[in-house]
C-alpha cells in the first residue's frame, strides 16, 4: 500500500504531538510530586542560583517560590551549602542545618552531565518534629554507647574523664581554687571538696586524680548517697568467699581494692553511715582494709578524694559525722565558689557548654547574644553550673533563630529586688522548687502554692496572686509532692531509668535525687 506524502507528514506530526503530550504529562507529574513532597526540595545551577524550589520549602522559608528563582541560594536559605557543593562536587548526606530556628537534616547531591561536570545541585531537607529529632539522636547515642561498651567498659569505669582544662573559669575565684587543686594533687593526703550542688566537685575530683602521680592508676567513684546502708561495707571493702548467704561464690573486690594504686572518690561523703565512717577512718590510719569474712586485713594504697555539698562541721556538731574523720579529711579543703560569686565566668562557661551540647547532640555550635549573656549573668543560679547548663540546653531546644536570644532562655523577666540585687534566676533544682514553696508559705499562705511552673522555676511568677491559674485548692505539701514525683518520673522515663542522667536533667544533686526516688517508690 502506498502512503501519500501528506499521510506520512500527518503521521509524523501526530506521533510527535503524542510524545510531546506524554512528556508534558510526565513533567506535570514530576512537578506535582515535587510540590507535594513532604521534604523541602531545591535545585540550584552550578553558580548556586535557585532553579526551582518546591512549595514545602518556600512555605518554611516564608517566601514565594516565584520570587526567589534565579537568586543566589545563600541569600534565600540560611546556613545552606548548596553553592559550596556546586563548587566541590561532593555530595553531603544527612548534614544538620539550622533554618528558621529549626534543625533539619539536609542532603545535597551534585548533578553531573555525561562528561562528569557539575551542572546543578539537588538539595532535600527533612524537617522532623524537633523532639523526634532529639529522641532519635538520644536513641542513636544509646545504641552507639551499647555497641562500644564491651571494648572500653573497664577503661571508662576506672579512669578519670576530666582534667584541669575541662574546668572552665578564669576569674580570680576559679583561678585560685584551680591552683590549689593542682598543689593538692601533688600530695598524697586526703582532699575534701566542698561546694554547693552543681559547682563542679566531681569534675575537680577527676582532675585531681589526673594531676597526681597516680594518674595512670584507677579512679573509682562511690556515691555514698546511693549505696543502701546494709551493702555499704561489702561495697567499700569487698567480701571473701562464703562471707554471707547470697554472696558471690568467689567473693567480691570492694571499691578500695579496685582503687589500689589510684584514687577513691567518695562523693556525698556527708551521707556515709556513722559506723562506716569509723571503718573509713581506720583505713586512712592503718592503710589496710578488712573485707567482710576475711581472716586478716589487707594492705591498700589508695588516695581519698571526698566531696560534699553539706556543711560537714554542722553535721559534726549534730553528731552525724565523726569529728576525727572530719579533721582527717579536712586537712586540704577545696571550697568551690558558687556560680553567683564568679559571674565573670558565665560568658566562657556558656560558650563551653553550648559547644559541648552541640558536640554531644551532633549539632552545629550555636552562640548566645550579648543580651542573653547579660541575662544569664543577672541570675543567682542556686543550681550552679548544672542549672546554667540545663537552661542553655532548653534554650537550644526552643530557640527561634540561629543565635540564642534573651527570650529563648525562658527565664522570668529581669527584675531588681528591693535592695537592687537582681532577681534569682529560674531554678530547676529541687532546692529551687522547694524554695518557691517556702516563699509562698512565708508569705502567710501555707495552704496554697503556685503552679508547677512556679515550683520548677524557683521563683513565683510576679502575678501569682492575681492569676487564678496559679492558685489551686490542693494543700501545699501534696502539690509539691505530686509535682515532684511527676517530674522525677518524667525525667527517669526520658533518661531510660538512668538516675544520674535524670538528676542532671532536673538540675538536682545526686543524693537528693536518689532519696526522692526511693521516697516515691520510683
Ligand atoms: N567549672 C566548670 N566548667 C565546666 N563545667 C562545669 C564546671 N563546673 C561544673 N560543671 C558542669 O556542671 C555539671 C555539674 O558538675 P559536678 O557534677 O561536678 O557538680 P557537683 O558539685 O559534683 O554536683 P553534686 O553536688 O550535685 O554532685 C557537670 O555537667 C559539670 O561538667
Amino acid at each position: 500500500m502506498r502512503i501519500s506524502k501528506g499521510g506520512w507528514v500527518s503521521q509524523l506530526l501526530k506521533q510527535s504531538a503524542r510524545e510531546r503530550d506524554r512528556a508534558a504529562q510526565e513533567l506535570r507529574l514530576y512537578k506535582v510530586a515535587l510540590e507535594n513532597a513532604y521534604e523541602g526540595l531545591v535545585i540550584c545551577d552550578r553558580e548556586g542560583r535557585i532553579l526551582t524550589l518546591n512549595d514545602t520549602y518556600a512555605t518554611l522559608l516564608g517566601v514565594r517560590a516565584a520570587d526567589v528563582i534565579g537568586k543566589p541560594v545563600a541569600d534565600v536559605i540560611e546556613n545552606t551549602r548548596m553553592h559550596i557543593v556546586a563548587k566541590t562536587g561532593k555530595a553531603e548526606i544527612a548534614d544538620l542545618q539550622l533554618v528558621k530556628g529549626r534543625w533539619m537534616i539536609a542532603t545535597r547531591i551534585p548533578i553531573r552531565d555525561q562528561a562528569g561536570n557539575v551542572i546543578a545541585v539537588a538539595g532535600k531537607v527533612v524537617f522532623q518534629d524537633l523532639d523526634n529529632l532529639f529522641q532519635m539522636n538520644t536513641r542513636f547515642k544509646e545504641i552507639r554507647k551499647q555497641l562500644h561498651q564491651p571494648a572500653d567498659k573497664g577503661k571508662s569505669a576506672a579512669s578519670a574523664k576530666y582534667g584541669m582544662s575541662h574546668i572552665i573559669g578564669d576569674g580570680e575565684p576559679m583561678r585560685s581554687v584551680k591552683a590549689m587543686a593542682v598543689k593538692a594533687a601533688k600530695t598524697n593526703g586526703a582532699v575534701l571538696i566542698t561546694g554547693e550542688s552543681g559547682t563542679g566537685k566531681e569534675l575537680f575530683a577527676h582532675a585531681i586524680h589526673r594531676e597526681s602521680s597516680r594518674y595512670s592508676g584507677p579512679f573509682i567513684t562511690v556515691n555514698c548517697a546511693a549505696v543502701p546502708e546494709p551493702l555499704f561495707e561489702s561495697e567499700l571493702f569487698g567480701y571473701k568467699e562464703g562471707a554471707f548467704t547470697g554472696a558471690v561464690k568467689s567473693g567480691k573486690k570492694g571499691k578500695f581494692a579496685l582503687a589500689h594504686k589510684g584514687t577513691l572518690f567518695l562523693d556525698e561523703i556527708g551521707d556515709m553511715p556513722l559506723q562506716l565512717q569509723a571503718k573509713l577512718l581506720r583505713v586512712l590510719q592503718e592503710k589496710e582494709i578488712e573485707p567482710v569474712g576475711a581472716a586478716y586485713p589487707e594492705p591498700v594504697d589508695v588516695r581519698i578524694v571526698a566531696a560534699t555539698n553539706q556543711n560537714l562541721a554542722r553535721l559534726v556538731e549534730q553528731g552525724k559525722f565523726r569529728r576525727d574523720l572530719y579533721y582527717r579529711l579536712h586537712v586540704i579543703e577545696l571550697r568551690l565558689p558558687p556560680l553567683r560569686e564568679r559571674k565573670e565566668d558565665i560568658p566562657v562557661l556558656a560558650e563551653f557548654i553550648l559547644k559541648k551540647l552541640a558536640r554531644d547532640n551532633g549539632l552545629h555550635t550555636v552562640q548566645a547574644d550579648a543580651a542573653a549573656i547579660r541575662r544569664l549573668q543577672s541570675c543567682d543560679w542556686p543550681g550552679n553550673v548544672r542549672e546554667l547548663s540545663n537552661v542553655l540546653e532548653r534554650a537550644l531546644l526552643f530557640m527561634e533563630g540561629s543565635v540564642i536570644r534573651e527570650e529563648d532562655l525562658g527565664l522570668p523577666p529581669f527584675a531588681h529586688g528591693a535592695d537592687g540585687a537582681p532577681a534569682t534566676g529560674r531554678s530547676e533544682s529541687e532546692e529551687g522548687g522547694i524554695r518557691a514553696a517556702e516563699i509562698q508559705e512565708k508569705d502567710g499562705d501555707p495552704g496554697r502554692i503556685v503552679s508547677a511552673q512556679g515550683v520548677t522555676s524557683g521563683a513565683a511568677p510576679d502575678n501569682a496572686e492575681a492569676s487564678p491559674a496559679y492558685r489551686e485548692q490542693e494543700p501545699l505539701k501534696e502539690q509539691v509532692r505530686r509535682l515532684e514525683k511527676e517530674l522525677i518520673a518524667g525525667a527517669l522515663r526520658l533518661e531510660n531509668g538512668d538516675s544520674q542522667a535524670a538528676a542532671r536533667r532536673l538540675g538536682m544533686g545526686k543524693s537528693s535525687f536518689y532519696k526522692k526516688r526511693g521516697e516515691y517508690g520510683l
